[in-house]
C-alpha cells in the first residue's frame, strides 16, 4: 500500500485536487484496461466534486459508476446517495444508464438486496478470484469515524467473506461494501472536509487506535490510499 496525505487550503482547493486525481485515474485505467470503475460515497462532502466532474468531457462509454454504500431508502428519497449523485453529476452527462450500477433498496429486505447487489457485482467482475479490484473507491468519514456504512462496533466490521453486507446506523439499515472489498481497490480516496472531522481524523490516522471504534482504520488498500483533507479538517495532522 502507498499512502498519501494532503492538506489543501480550503474546500475549493480540496475539490479541485480530488477532481484532478480522479481524472488522472480515469486516464490510467482506460489506457491500461479499457474502462474505469469507480464506487461513489454519499453524504454532503462529495457533491461539489460530482458537480465538477459533470463539467468534464470524458469517454463516458468507458466509465462505470457504483456506490460504496447506500441508505435503505427508495432511489427517489431525498436521503438516497444515488439520487444525490444523479442530480449533481450522472443526469448531466452522456453516461449510458447500463453503466450506472446502484445498490438495490426496494425488496423491503436489506439482506436480499445486499445479496442481489453482490450477484450484480459478480456478473460485472466475472474474472474476480476472491474480490474484484475497483479502479477507485471514493470514501468519506463521519464525525464518529465510520466510513461507507461501516459504523463503530457493528456486525458489518466482522464480515470478511462477502463483497456487500448490511450496515447499521442507529438501527437504520444500510447497504455497504465490506472491508475486504474496499481493501482490494487499486486506489482508495478519502475526501474529508470541515472541522467536525478533526477528532475522528486524529484517531484514524494515529499510529495506534481501535478500528472497531474508528472503522476507517480498517481501510488499508492493497493499492494506493489517498487522504485529501481541507485545512479545517486536516490542520490537526499538519500540527503533528
Ligand atoms: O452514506 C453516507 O452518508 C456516506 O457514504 C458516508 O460514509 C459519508 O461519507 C460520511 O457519513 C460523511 O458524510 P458527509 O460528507 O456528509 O460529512
Amino acid at each position: 500500500m502507498e499512502k498519501f496525505v494532503e492538506v489543501l487550503a480550503d474546500k475549493t482547493a480540496l475539490i479541485a485536487r480530488s477532481r484532478d486525481l480522479i481524472l488522472e485515474k480515469i486516464q490510467t485505467a482506460i489506457s491500461q484496461r479499457g474502462q474505469f470503475t469507480i464506487a461513489l460515497s454519499g453524504g454532503g462532502t462529495p457533491k461539489p466534486l460530482y458537480e465538477a466532474l459533470a463539467a468534464e468531457s470524458l469517454p463516458w462509454d468507458k466509465i462505470h459508476i457504483f456506490w460504496g454504500d447506500e441508505r435503505y431508502v427508495p432511489p427517489q428519497h431525498p436521503d438516497s446517495n444515488q439520487l444525490m449523485a444523479r442530480q449533481a453529476w450522472l443526469d448531466r452527462v452522456d453516461l449510458p444508464e447500463t453503466h450506472i450500477h446502484p445498490m438495490p433498496t426496494e425488496a423491503d429486505n436489506p439482506t436480499a438486496d445486499a445479496q442481489a447487489h453482490e450477484a450484480q457485482l459478480k456478473d460485472f467482475f466475472p474474472e474476480a478470484q476472491d474480490f474484484p479490484a475497483f479502479d477507485l473507491i471514493l470514501l468519506g468519514i463521519g464525525d464518529d469515524g465510520h466510513t461507507a456504512s461501516l459504523f463503530p462496533h457493528t456486525e458489518a466490521l466482522e464480515v470478511r467473506d462477502r463483497w456487500v453486507t448490511i450496515g447499521n446506523k442507529d438501527g437504520q439499515p444500510r447497504i455497504t461494501f465490506t472491508i475486504p472489498l474496499i481493501n482490494h481497490a487499486r486506489c482508495v480516496l478519502f475526501l474529508v472536509a470541515g472541522a467536525s472531522k478533526q477528532t475522528a481524523l486524529e484517531h484514524i490516522l494515529a499510529e495506534e487506535g481501535d478500528p472497531l471504534q474508528y472503522p476507517a482504520r480498517f481501510i488499508q488498500p492493497q493499492g494506493e490510499l489517498y487522504w485529501l483533507l481541507d485545512r479545517a479538517a486536516g490542520s490537526v495532522i499538519e500540527d503533528r
